[in-house]
C-alpha cells in the first residue's frame, strides 16, 4: 500500500468510525489541578482564569470571546526540552521549534493501574518495562511510552490529584533506570496521568526529578495529566500531541488525541 492509499484508508476509517478518536485531555479551567512546589524553593503556576470579553451583548453584539490567564504547564500539557536545565541548549528545544513530525506517533501504554492503586508511590522500573515488552512487544524508537495509572479519576479534585501529606505528594511515576532505558531505546517521550511526568516524591530521589532530567537531557518530550488511557490498547494507538506554538515556550497545554482501532 503506498502512502496515498494509507492516508485514504485513514480518512475512510475516521469517517466511518472504524478508527476511533479518543480524547486524552482533561478539561482546562479555574478548577484544573496545578502543581504545588515547596514555597521555600519555588513559585507556582497561578490558577487558570477565564475572563469574558463579550458574549453577544453590548460589547460585541454578534460574538462571544474570552481572554485567558494560563500557565504553560497547566492541565494536560506538553513538556519541551527547554523546560529543564538539562535540555536548555537544544536549538529545537522549545514548543515553537520542535519538528512537527514528532507531534504524531505510536503509543505504548503500560498499565500500572493496579500497582498504583495498591501503592500511590509506585515506580515503574526498567525491569517493569522489560516485563511488559516480553508480553506486548518491543518499544521502538520514535514511540511514546505512556504510564497508565487511572490517576485521571482524581483530576476533578486537586487535593486528591496531588495526594499530599506531611511527607510530600504521593503519586506514581518512573524510576530513573526506567527513563534511562527508554532513552537508550530512543523513545520519543514519556507520558503520565499525574500532575507531572515525575513521581510525587521525585524531588527526594538520588537523581531529583529523573523523568524531567533525563527526558529533556536527551532532547525528548513529556506529557502530563493525560486522561482515558484505559481506552487505549497496549500497542496500536497513534497519539496526536501538538503543543501551542508559544514563542520560546517550555511547554503548553495540549489536546492529546489518540487514534484507536474501532470496536
Ligand atoms: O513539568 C511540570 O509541570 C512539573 O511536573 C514540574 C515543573 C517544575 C518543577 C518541578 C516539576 S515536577
Ligand atoms: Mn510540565
Amino acid at each position: 500500500m503506498n502512502q496515498t492509499d494509507t492516508l485514504a484508508a485513514l480518512a475512510s476509517g475516521l469517517l466511518d468510525g472504524g478508527i476511533r478518536v479518543v480524547d486524552c485531555s482533561a478539561p482546562l479551567g479555574p478548577d484544573t489541578p496545578l502543581l504545588k512546589l515547596p514555597p521555600e524553593i519555588a513559585d507556582d503556576t497561578p490558577q487558570i482564569e477565564i475572563h469574558q470579553i463579550s458574549r453577544y451583548g453590548d460589547r460585541g453584539p454578534f460574538w462571544a470571546w474570552n481572554w485567558l490567564k494560563l500557565g504553560e504547564h497547566s492541565g494536560t500539557h506538553y513538556d519541551a526540552p527547554h523546560h529543564w536545565v538539562t535540555g536548555k541548549d537544544y536549538p529545537d528545544g522549545s514548543v515553537d521549534t520542535i519538528n512537527p513530525q514528532k507531534f504524531m506517533a505510536p503509543a505504548n501504554v503500560i498499565d500500572c493501574s493496579a500497582q498504583a492503586a495498591e501503592d500511590n508511590d509506585f515506580l515503574l522500573t526498567k525491569q517493569g518495562v522489560q516485563d511488559w515488552e516480553a508480553e506486548h512487544g518491543e518499544i521502538k524508537a520514535g514511540e511514546w511510552v505512556l504510564m497508565r495509572t487511572d490517576w485521571d479519576q482524581y483530576n476533578h479534585d486537586e487535593d486528591k490529584f496531588l495526594n499530599t501529606d506531611e511527607n510530600g505528594p504521593h503519586t506514581p511515576g518512573p524510576s530513573a533506570d526506567c527513563i534511562e532505558y527508554l532513552m537508550e531505546k530512543n523513545a520519543l517521550g514519556w507520558g503520565s496521568q499525574c500532575i507531572g511526568t515525575d513521581a510525587g516524591l521525585a524531588a527526594s530521589f538520588e537523581l531529583p526529578f529523573p523523568a524531567h532530567n533525563l527526558l529533556h537531557k536527551a532532547n525528548r518530550y513529556g506529557l502530563a495529566s493525560l486522561t482515558n488511557l484505559k481506552e487505549l490498547p497496549a500497542k496500536g494507538a497513534i497519539v496526536v500531541t501538538a503543543p501551542l506554538k508559544i514563542v520560546n515556550g517550555t511547554g503548553s497545554p495540549v489536546r492529546v488525541l489518540a487514534l484507536v482501532p474501532g470496536a
